[in-house]
């Protein structure tokens, strides 16, 4: 990739430090699919630790978390009630049907991101002759799609154990949980304890190269680690890419510093004429350029030949990552870059 590129596009670009690639050259491996790696049965043991559950499990992405995650806590033909911008829905495939043949329902929760109670009442479904049952409640901490929103504990609860008292099981997207825990001063086991499965990546901020972790109880994990088999995650000497999540797993609080980039990114995009940029709340900056008059698609490509990665999310608004591999320096450079493309749109 073009050295010079200040890669904004997402944290899922972030490069494994040396650290992480010592500890790969260096790790302890066996076959894990016969549990012998000594390195991703410490992550798996680490990871449930970290959020307070029984058990865990290692798996190449946190698509294949989330999927593994339906697939465990739903039968064929149930419904999955699914916040309609989440990532399960719009970048996930259409995995929940082609894998676990579930239908979905969505629910609109707006800036909550997360339904209410209210919510999850009224798009409960009772199993009967006709129609079919819900089979799951998933929720997404942070929002990416919403601007990496930081959800509330109290939101999650609340939608938890309205879920629980309908007999619902949850799972949780945590893809970026440790953000949110970092955002809202909140323990991640904390913001879990609630739901029955959570998936958080080690590969976006935390900036591991490759995975993610699937926790909950010891059984929906035996459980689970079949239907990773299934879907053929089942890995061998993996503790050469898992030793780099133990060391991403180390310092999760760095990510106060994406943060903070992501803060001073916001305010200075919001200052050029013909861009808005609310302040964020974790490392996802969405820049509005529907005054400039330039679509996202103009703006991406753009931002492309100025040499700062983005991705377009919708007509006008663009998402800006920063990640652990770009600097306060790199933030500055990429705004003037910006600055250049804004002066001379006509
Ligand atoms: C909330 C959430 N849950 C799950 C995933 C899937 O993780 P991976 O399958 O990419 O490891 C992502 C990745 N998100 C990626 C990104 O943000 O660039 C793309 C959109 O897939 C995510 O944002």
């Amino acid at each position: 990739s073009d050295p010079t590129m200040i890669d904004l596009r997402s944290d899922t670009v972030t490069k494994p430090s040396d650290r992480m690639r010592e500890a790969a050259r260096d790790a302890d491996v066996g076959d894990d699919v016969y549990r012998d790696d000594p390195t991703v049965n410490e992550l798996e043991r680490r990871a449930a630790e970290l959020v307070g559950t029984e058990a865990a499990l290692y798996v190449p992405s946190g698509t294949m978390g989330n999927q593994i995650a339906i697939r465990v806590h739903t039968d064929r033909g149930e419904e999955l009630l699914l916040e309609q911008e989440s990532h399960i829905h719009r970048w996930e495939v259409g995995g929940a049907a082609q894998l676990s043949a579930v239908q979905t329902r969505l629910v609109d929760a707006g800036d909550r991101c997360v339904p209410t109670p209210e919510q999850v009442w009224e798009a409960y479904v009772e199993e009967s002759l006709h129609r079919p049952g819900t089979g799951l409640l998933c929720l997404e901490n942070t929002h990416n799609y919403r601007g990496g929103i930081a959800v509330p504990k109290e939101f999650v609860d609340a939608a938890a154990e309205t879920a629980g008292e309908l007999g619902v099981p949850v799972h949780l997207d945590g893809a970026r949980l440790f953000n949110a825990g970092v955002a809202l001063d909140t323990p991640a086991d904390e913001l879990v304890e609630n739901v029955d499965s959570v998936m958080f990546c080690l590969s976006k901020g935390l900036g591991a190269p490759v995975g993610s972790m699937l926790a909950g109880s010891r059984e929906f994990i035996a459980e689970a680690r079949r239907i990773r088999k299934l879907f053929g995650g089942g890995m061998r000497q993996a503790g050469v890419i898992a030793a780099p999540g133990l060391v991403a797993l180390e310092n999760v609080d760095r990510l106060a510093d994406d943060h903070e980039n992501a803060r001073l990114l916001a305010s200075e995009l919001d200052d050029l004429e013909g861009l808005r940029s609310p302040e964020p709340e974790t490392n996802v900056v969405v820049v509005d350029s529907s005054e400039l008059g330039m679509t996202a698609e103009e703006f991406v490509a753009a931002c492309e030949n100025a040499g700062v990665g983005a991705g377009a999310f919708d007509e006008y608004t663009t998402r800006l990552c920063t990640h652990r591999d770009v600097s306060g320096a790199d933030i500055e450079a990429a705004v003037e870059r910006i600055e250049s493309i804004v002066e001379s749109f006509e």
